[in-house]
């Protein structure tokens, strides 16, 4: 049996010397060049069984090889490596029939698992040689961290399928954009994207908001009123802070999920849903669930792909870029141009930030708008980041905006849900305990924040043995401050 052959087309000789070596010791045959021109050729000529290619090459990037490549020889999968690591690349790449996309430097063990699996997978002769229809050249996620590479590919990939997908993550953390992404590349891009937010709607309003609801359905339905999931149709549906959901209406939506179709408040007729479900929560769903809170059979409908954004603590290597574009964006919208020296980027780097993007993005606005000089250096960093409110500043962990709700409300927002589950035949749970373990985390949090991370201190705040609250720590996964404690 003859080994496949995988040709390598990048300009860089050390690329190439790397790849021949680890591809050759994997058992493949191996032919590399560094331009284009006579990758093309030996596509044309019938050569190889795997194409893995470099985008910016002497004589053609190398995104444009692809269609053409697809159209000769469709069954001849294609491996896509950038240093341009972007979203836009990603997603053109897999627009235009990539199997996969790579951006540099990458594993080589990761390489060899991509390569092995593009061979594996099944030929589709057949498949592409769909239209190409190009997104716009810009960056709405800025980012080029491998956490934010991971997040690219994956929306790369899913501009070819139209699964439901979760986007879980801190506030801030940008999941309305990378749902905004989804679909602006994905295939309902020429319908409606339509945004609810289930923690800004009154509860008793978000069924009548979500499905729409029959003149005189309840008092104050004067009119006929078209919800969300008509104003969508055909397009996405994005259903922000979904845990927030109250339980009739999860009730509701999962029966839409499950049926495909919806009555109207008030209504009897069944409309078809035509919508594709974009999901996102600061949430822990699973522990909503676990206490009765969230239903389960819903969890599972919606998370057909889940997709995790990381807190920017996580990512410290986008935060220089993202300050930069903000500060260009802020400059755009006729603030003055503001630079930021290598000391005040060093304190941006060792900030916890959360608020995650949407904090530095404000912080950016105002340095833009308040400081005359133009080059902004740390002292200015560490005055605006003293200044922030306390608790916006040091409170970790993954719900900073449910750490910052007062425990007695968050407290009696738990009662309330309590209530409201029972009448609707969904008791929860063990509910005593449910309670004590949310509100443990947040009341460690916020010591923890007050004592800048010192957990001797903390410790000694909460009255509890120094070990034990290192456990608590531990066994609640909140994150603790580089360098303290
Ligand atoms: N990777 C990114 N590149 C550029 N801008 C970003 C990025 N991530 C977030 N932002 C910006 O940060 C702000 C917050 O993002 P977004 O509203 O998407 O966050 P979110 O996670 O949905 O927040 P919330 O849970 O509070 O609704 C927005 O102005 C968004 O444009």
């Amino acid at each position: 049996m003859t080994l496949p052959t995988v040709l390598v087309a990048d300009d860089d000789r050390s690329i190439r010397t790397v790849l021949t070596q680890a591809l050759g010791r994997a058992g493949y045959q191996v032919r590399t060049t560094g331009n284009a021109a006579t990758l093309w050729r030996w596509v044309e000529e019938g050569e190889g069984d795997l194409v893995i290619t470099d985008v910016m090459m002497p004589d053609e990037n190398g995104l444009d090889l692809i269609p053409r490549i697809r159209r000769l020889r469709p069954e001849l999968r294609i491996v896509v490596m950038s240093a341009q690591s972007t979203l836009m690349t990603a997603v053109k790449a897999a627009q235009r029939g990539a199997f996969e996309y790579l951006p540099k430097p990458f594993d080589l063990k990761e390489l060899l698992a991509v390569v092995g699996r593009a061979l594996a997978s099944p030929l589709q002769p057949e498949a592409p040689a769909r239209p190409v229809v190009e997104a716009e050249d810009r960056l709405p996620l800025i980012g080029r961290s491998a956490a934010m590479q991971d997040i690219y590919r994956m929306i790369a990939r899913l501009t070819t399928a139209d699964l439901t997908v979760m986007i879980t993550g801190e506030s801030g953390t940008g999941k309305e954009l990378v749902a905004r992404a989804l679909h602006d590349y994905g295939s309902r891009r020429a319908g409606p994207f339509v945004a609810i937010n289930m923690a800004a709607i009154p509860r008793e309003l978000i069924e009548s908001e979500l499905f729409g609801h029959e003149r005189g359905a309840f008092t104050g339905a004067t009119n006929r009123n078209l919800g969300r999931f008509e104003q969508a149709a055909g397009g996405t549906l994005f259903l922000d802070e979904i845990g927030d959901m109250p339980p009739e209406a999860q009730t509701r939506l999962l029966r839409v999920l499950q049926e495909g179709e919806f009555t109207t408040v008030g209504g009897r007729q069944s409309i078809r849903a035509n919508v594709r479900i974009i999901a996102a929560t600061h949430r822990d769903l699973r522990q909503a669930i676990r206490a009765g809170l969230f239903r389960e059979d819903l969890f599972y409908r919606l998370n057909v792909v889940p997709i995790r954004l990381p807190p920017l603590r996580e990512r410290p290597e986008d935060i220089a870029i993202l300050a930069r574009h903000f500060l260009d964006r802020a400059h755009e919208s006729g603030l003055p141009l503001k630079l930021l020296d290598d000391g005040a980027i060093e304190r941006l780097r060792a900030c916890r930030w959360p608020g995650n993007v949407r904090e530095l993005e404000n912080l950016m606005r105002r340095l833009a708008a308040l400081y005359p000089q133009e080059q902004i250096g740390a002292e200015v960093i560490d005055q605006e980041l003293a200044e922030a409110p306390m608790a916006a500043e040091g409170v970790a962990g993954s719900a900073p905006a449910a750490a910052r709700e007062p425990l007695a409300q968050a407290v009696e927002r738990h009662i309330r849900q309590f209530l409201a589950a029972e009448r609707d035949g969904m008791p929860i749970r063990d509910f005593y305990d449910q309670v004590i373990a949310e509100v443990e985390r947040p009341l460690i949090q916020m010591t923890l924040a007050s004592t800048r991370g010192n957990q001797i201190k903390a410790a000694a705040v909460l009255g509890l043995n120094r070990n034990t609250l290192r456990k608590k720590i531990r066994d609640l996964e909140i994150p603790v401050m580089r360098g303290v404690g």
